[in-house]
């Protein structure tokens, strides 16, 4: 059922009927106000008597005095926070169908009473009024229903077709204490209902189309006093299962996926708290709608990253071209990388940690490594024979030798050379390692030691993990060459004789070096940079890329430096962190993934809970931190964007949670869906899956979607597009440039400039709010340099920057510059065309063959 014929607006009321409802309900808001500074003292007096109570009592009572902290904390700080609408709607209701009462106190009953309307009457048996949080009065009864508790649900339910109980719903405006306006909407109004004997009055337009019409800002807000019924079915679905979501633009999947998030913790606070990540596409759109939650009262509990700071230390600045983004993303690069994983251990440094020097040469004193396996061997039994001497350990690189110091078994350190600072790529990983014991040479060559190192890399455990392995398997080899098992017959004293062995090789600093040398620890970035070498990546490439796209990816990884430092994409990131699981190591977030709610409570921060000072040292961050590698719930904003690398990233941070996926088909920037949604579904697993569609589009007006329906039916046919709610008059405008790609390029991009520095001030005086500048990608700079003197009422915008967000006006810039940026470039048109709640402007240049009206060709009817 579509919102916009859901509700009822009224006829307009007098201003003094007007008048006398925003007094009546500026009567029950000093009344919750009363109500909560009795809360608030309530609160600070439990927590001034647990302070006092200090450390004293046992471990049950300690904790329970924590918990009690807590609470009063949570509770004191939220009641703290200015809400600009703590309280924001009201029902009016019918008598229940059964009496019964809830916990809130309110009907728990959905449908009326029998008899409860005869011949077109009725009375209101129940008034409910929502807020952001729930306030019981003294005696129990609600002054306040938090918006979530179920008692709230047909203030979002109710409709004409299906109203239940609802007679009225209103929505209430206020900002601090007073209350500013109401708006009305009738669910029953073929009845004449009366409250305390007086007919119940309706006033306003709805709340919808009052919300719908304001002015937007730099961030979102929240939609809690008129979410539709809907959406109000997804935000409320259980989170037993994979919610998936879709709609087209402007139908509130972002909006719905932030409010069901509160949902969720509010359903189950101990399961959610710090337990929900949503993934964002882009930085802007975290930036804007990061908001949201706080102002639901659930600050500092919900994660919202991009999609390209999901992973410790990375943060994506630099932009891959359409071709390069595609074969990053593709799932050709999971086989591609454990090539390149495995093939980075023989360069010795390329992802090597750059702590310790590769040990190109190495020596011995092997004093205590002699003495000991002396003792271990011939002191208890005089078995002579095992006289065990490790005189010195050798490992080489490259063609340098070593044979003095192991020709004369010198226990004495080595006097050498300047040692070889981090290794370099060049320098090679050792290819020999030469160890001096009983008096002899044991000598592992190069392609020995290249047997070791394949079969240390049989299984499929993370490289870097599978070091110890590769160590044991050298040993073996020394242990085999140096005859001495064949001296043992007792299998005691010869399993002794080679844990000392063992224990005086491995204990050598050379033999660490070798080893550091020979099978250095990996890093993500360091592989990633080894990458840029063409020749390198062609081999390990050799039936998954062809060379063209080699080259091109071995060019975008050279803007890092050797050890992977410098700009990275946002596929760069998803690539970081599958080679983090090829290397091993779980990646921990830099950032705290959720701020421990005491944190915000004044005057808490020093404060310790039982549980912190009986956690081994830890604090109560880190603990949260280490627990948070795996989500509860994730969410996942505009998934249709998310490549098959990208899902697996995400995937990883969900492997035991439940999941909302959002998503427009329609929208999407990748330009293989198939390709994304195997690796989604990978993702997701085999969890039960419920799917939802949103209908009905809250952004753009009819004449902006209009618009934008024409490149919908080009870029997916036969795909329905939502139904706008409302309707401005205004038409979009076309307006004309000349051609920015002429003989003088830069003659036509002043052109360009001129054009649409003039529309965007043109739109600026049009409207209160925001206005969006959107051009290809490669125009981002340029556009920014001349849109700056405007202020900050306008934003400059790549096409792909755009996802997600909105203005008040649009101004779109090249349509066909657009499309033609990539296989998906029609999509993403539509995507840049579908982002103005009032007015939008179109501005062609000669590439988009526009008619005489100006209306380029992609757009025409
Ligand atoms: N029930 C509602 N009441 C008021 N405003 C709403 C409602 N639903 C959505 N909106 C508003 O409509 C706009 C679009 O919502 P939102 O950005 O969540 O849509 P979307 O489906 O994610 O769009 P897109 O796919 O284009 O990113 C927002 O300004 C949002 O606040």
């Amino acid at each position: 059922m579509a919102a916009h014929n859901a509700t009822h607006a009224p006829e307009h009321a007098p201003d003094s009927v007007r008048d006398r409802e925003i007094e009546a309900e500026q009567t029950h808001l000093d009344r919750v106000y009363r109500r909560l500074e009795e809360k608030i003292h309530e609160a600070e007096f439990l927590m001034d008597d647990a302070a006092k109570r200090g450390q004293v009592g046992t471990p049950g009572a300690l904790a329970e005095r924590d918990a009690q902290v807590f609470q009063a904390g949570v509770h004191l700080h939220r009641l703290n926070s200015e809400y600009e609408d703590f309280l924001f709607g009201r029902i009016d209701l019918l008598l229940g169908k059964d009496g019964k009462k809830g916990p809130d106190g309110a009907f728990t009953s959905v449908e009326p009473a029998d008899g409860a309307i005869e011949n077109n009457r009725a009375t209101i048996a129940e008034t409910l009024h929502i807020g952001r949080l729930g306030v019981l009065d003294a005696d129990y009864s609600p002054l306040v229903i938090d918006w979530r508790a179920p008692a709230a649900a047909p203030f979002y339910r109710a409709t004409p077709v299906a109203p239940g109980r609802v007679v009225r719903r209103r929505v209430i405006r206020s900002k601090g204490r007073k209350v500013l306006g109401v708006e009305d909407d009738l669910m029953r109004p073929e009845i004449t209902a009366t409250l305390d004997g007086a007919e119940l009055p309706a006033i306003g337009d709805g709340a919808l189309m009052a919300a719908l019409g304001r002015a937007r800002s730099h961030t979102m807000r929240d939609i809690v006093a008129s979410i539709q019924a809907e959406q109000d079915k997804v935000i409320r679905a259980p989170a037993a299962s994979v919610t998936e979501v879709e709609g087209g633009p402007g139908t509130g999947k972002t909006a719905v996926a932030l409010h069901r998030a509160a949902y969720l913790l509010y359903q189950d606070r101990r399961r959610y708290a710090g337990g929900i990540l949503i993934v964002s596409p882009t930085p802007l759109l975290v930036a804007y709608t990061e908001g949201v939650l706080p102002s639901l009262g659930e600050e500092g509990q919900v994660a919202i990253r991009a999609l390209g700071s999901l992973v410790d230390g990375a943060e994506a600045t630099a932009y891959d071209p359409p071709a390069v983004a595609r074969i990053k993303g593709s799932s050709r690069m999971q086989k591609l990388l454990r090539k390149a994983a495995r093939g980075a251990l023989e360069l010795a440094a390329p992802g090597a940690q750059p702590t310790g020097p590769a040990a190109t040469t190495a020596a011995a004193n092997g004093h205590g490594s002699g003495a000991r396996a002396g003792d271990g061997a011939g002191n208890g039994n005089g078995a002579g024979d095992a006289q065990l001497s490790l005189d010195d350990l050798i490992g080489t690189a490259g063609n340098e030798t070593d044979g003095d110091a192991a020709g004369n078994g010198s226990r004495r350190r080595r006097t050498r050379g300047p040692r070889p600072g981090p290794a370099t790529p060049d320098a090679g990983p050792p290819t020999h390692l030469r160890v001096v014991a009983f008096g002899g040479r044991i000598e592992l060559e190069a392609d020995e030691l290249r047997a070791i190192r394949q079969s240390a890399l049989g299984g499929t455990a993370p490289v870097n993990l599978l070091r110890p392995r590769a160590r044991r398997l050298i040993l073996d080899a020394l242990w085999t060459k140096s005859g001495a098992a064949r001296r043992y017959t007792d299998p005691e004293l010869a399993a002794e004789a080679r844990e000392g062995f063992d224990e005086d090789i491995t204990t050598e600093p050379d033999f660490q070096e070798f080893l550091d040398a020979w099978w250095p620890e990996l890093t993500p970035r360091g592989v990633l940079a080894a990458m840029a070498d063409e020749r390198l990546l062609g081999r390990w490439a050799r039936r998954l890329l062809t060379s063209r796209e080699v080259r091109q990816l071995a060019r975008s990884l050279q803007r890092l430096d050797r050890g992977g430092q410098g700009p990275l994409s946002v596929h760069d990131v998803a690539l970081l962190d599958e080679l983090q699981m090829v290397l091993g190591a779980p990646m921990r977030p830099a950032r705290p993934r959720e701020a421990d709610p005491l944190d915000h409570l004044t005057g808490l921060e020093e404060l310790t809970t039982h549980a912190d000072r009986m956690g081994g040292g830890r604090s109560r961050r880190e603990r949260l931190e280490e627990e948070r590698t795996d989500y509860a719930h994730v969410i996942v904003d505009e998934a249709q964007d998310l490549t098959p690398m990208q899902w697996r990233m995400v995937g990883r941070r969900g492997r035991h949670a439940t999941w909302t996926v959002v998503g427009d088909p329609a929208q999407s920037s990748w330009s293989d869906p198939d390709e994304a949604a195997v690796a989604r579904d990978e993702a997701l697993g085999t969890r039960p899956r419920r799917r939802f569609t949103l209908t009905v589009n809250y952004r753009n007006p009819a004449e902006i979607a209009e618009l934008a329906a024409r490149v919908l039916a080009l870029a997916m046919p036969g795909m329905a597009s939502p139904k706008a709610v409302r309707s401005t008059g205004l038409e979009p405008r076309f307006a004309l440039t000349p051609d920015g790609e002429g003989p003088d390029r830069s003659a036509g991009d002043a052109a360009l400039a001129q054009a649409t520095v003039a529309e965007a001030e043109r739109l600026l005086g049009e409207v209160d709010g925001t206005v969006g500048v959107v051009v290809a990608m490669n125009r981002r700079a340029q556009a920014r340099r001349w849109l700056a003197p405007l202020g900050d009422r306008v934003v400059a915008l790549g096409s792909l920057e755009a996802k997600g967000l909105e203005y008040d006006a649009t101004l779109v810039v090249s349509p066909a510059e657009i499309a033609d940026e990539s296989p998906a470039g029609l999509r993403v048109l539509y995507v840049a065309l579908t982002r103005a709640t009032q007015q939008l402007t179109v501005l062609s240049a000669e590439r988009d063959e526009p008619d005489a009206a100006g209306v380029p060709d992609l757009l025409r009817d």
